[in-house]
């Protein structure tokens, strides 16, 4: 579904992306993820044909964004991370004019507005103003602007930062619910936001990946091993026991008891295996007799993967050389905004001459969207 071989992209003569090569195929949900800084907007933008590439090659469904722009748009739904909302429309509304903008027909669009408030759960909001809404409700509008035009897959910048707890949640199990229909990726700089969602993590840092594969196989590559909390109750046998049946289990190395907050006879332990040993932990206690009342990866064992695999102190990245040293900042300090500013100002590529040019088709197709919209809105309103 997508493939990016060697892809580089320069603002004036700082290197943001480059080498980055990775495949994602269709029906996968990827999150993409790096410190602020890292290259994930600049990718993510490549491939919504929204910036050109300095060098590589960038294919969506087989056909290269520099050569088909407008067939990869037709494609692509994109979230930028600051999605482009007008606030005085309705949900319902927007979507009508986002896929006017896209190109559907007033009949196919009618149909389908409906359908996209359903499936971003908009319903209840679709007649509110967009500025009344929350953030949440706001990320779902932008959301379901992406996938009115039913693309194949949708690129989303960012889609979860910002968001409360619940909102969270909610922002998941829409995405899961995407899934399937479409392929997605996603970026984000937290790692736990992003590791519940995406079947497959590429860790970017300095414009190049670092490391991919499931939150599983980076934390088992980088930590040598995979740590999960337990916690055991007692059945038949007593609990003081559990220590030496989880250590029994093929492929666990270490096994410690941690502070427990378990009422009564509950015991929690940390568990470290080679590999993923969660289902034989669970048989072989059961079978001796214990329960298990909780089992878990250790969320902090996650972050602490991302941050070696961030730093390039991890061994993985030292072994295979993927990770040069951290920059001083990763963020946005006064200093590299202002180096960001006049990076941009010298950009005159040739590449950001092809780009002005589409984006100034883009623009006249946009403003005859707008006129027509105007025209609709002046037809009605007499
Ligand atoms: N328009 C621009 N002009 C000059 N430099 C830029 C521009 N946009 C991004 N950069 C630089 O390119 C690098 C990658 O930026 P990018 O925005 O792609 O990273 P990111 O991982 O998305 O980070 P963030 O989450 O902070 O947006 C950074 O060093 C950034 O300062």
């Amino acid at each position: 579904m997508i493939e990016i071989r060697d892809l580089y992209k320069y603002y004036g003569d700082r290197r943001a992306v480059g080498p980055l090569s990775f495949t994602i195929e269709a029906g996968e949900i990827v999150g993409l993820l790096g410190l602020n800084g890292a290259g994930k907007t600049t990718t993510l933008r490549i491939l919504a044909c929204d910036l050109l590439p300095s060098s590589g090659t960038v294919l969506v469904d087989g056909l290269d964004v520099v050569d088909n722009p407008h067939e990869v748009r037709s494609r692509i739904g994109y979230l930028p991370d600051r999605p482009p909302l007008y606030d005085e429309m309705t949900p319902r509304d927007f979507l009508a004019f986002a896929a006017k903008l896209r190109g559907m027909d007033g009949s196919t669009a009618e149909k389908r507005v409906p359908e996209v408030l359903e499936m971003t759960e908009l319903g209840g909001v679709a007649d509110d103003a967009i500025s009344s809404l929350s953030h949440g409700f706001k990320q779902r509008v932008g959301i379901a602007q992406a996938i009115v035009h039913k693309p194949r897959l949708l690129v989303l910048d960012e889609p979860i930062s910002g968001l409360d707890p619940v909102q969270i949640v909610e922002m998941r199990r829409l995405l899961r619910n995407l899934k399937g229909e479409l392929t997605i990726l996603l970026s984000s700089h937290i790692l736990s936001e992003i590791s519940e969602t995406s079947d497959r993590i590429l860790v970017i840092r300095d414009g190049t990946i670092g490391a991919q594969g499931t939150p599983e196989e980076l934390s088992t590559k980088l930590l040598e091993g995979v740590r999960f909390e337990i916690t055991v109750v007692g059945g038949s046998v007593a609990v003081g026991s559990a220590a030496e049946v989880l250590r029994s289990v093929e492929g666990v190395l270490a096994v410690e008891p941690t502070s427990s907050t378990e009422p009564g006879e509950a015991r929690a332990f940390r568990v470290e295996a080679s590999r993923d040993v969660r289902a034989a932990l669970v048989s072989t206690l059961v079978a001796r007799g214990l329960g298990v009342v909780d089992l878990r990866r250790s969320e902090r064992e996650l972050e602490t993967v991302f941050l070696r695999l961030s730093a390039g102190t991890g061994r993985a990245g030292a072994e295979e050389g993927a990770l040069p040293p951290t920059p001083p900042s990763g963020g946005a300090t006064p200093q590299r905004k202002k180096e960001k500013r006049e990076a941009s100002e010298a950009e005159t590529t040739k590449a950001e001459t092809r780009r002005a040019k589409s984006e100034a088709e883009a623009k006249k197709t946009e403003a005859e969207a707008k006129k027509a919209k105007d025209e609709e809105d002046e037809g009605e309103s007499t």
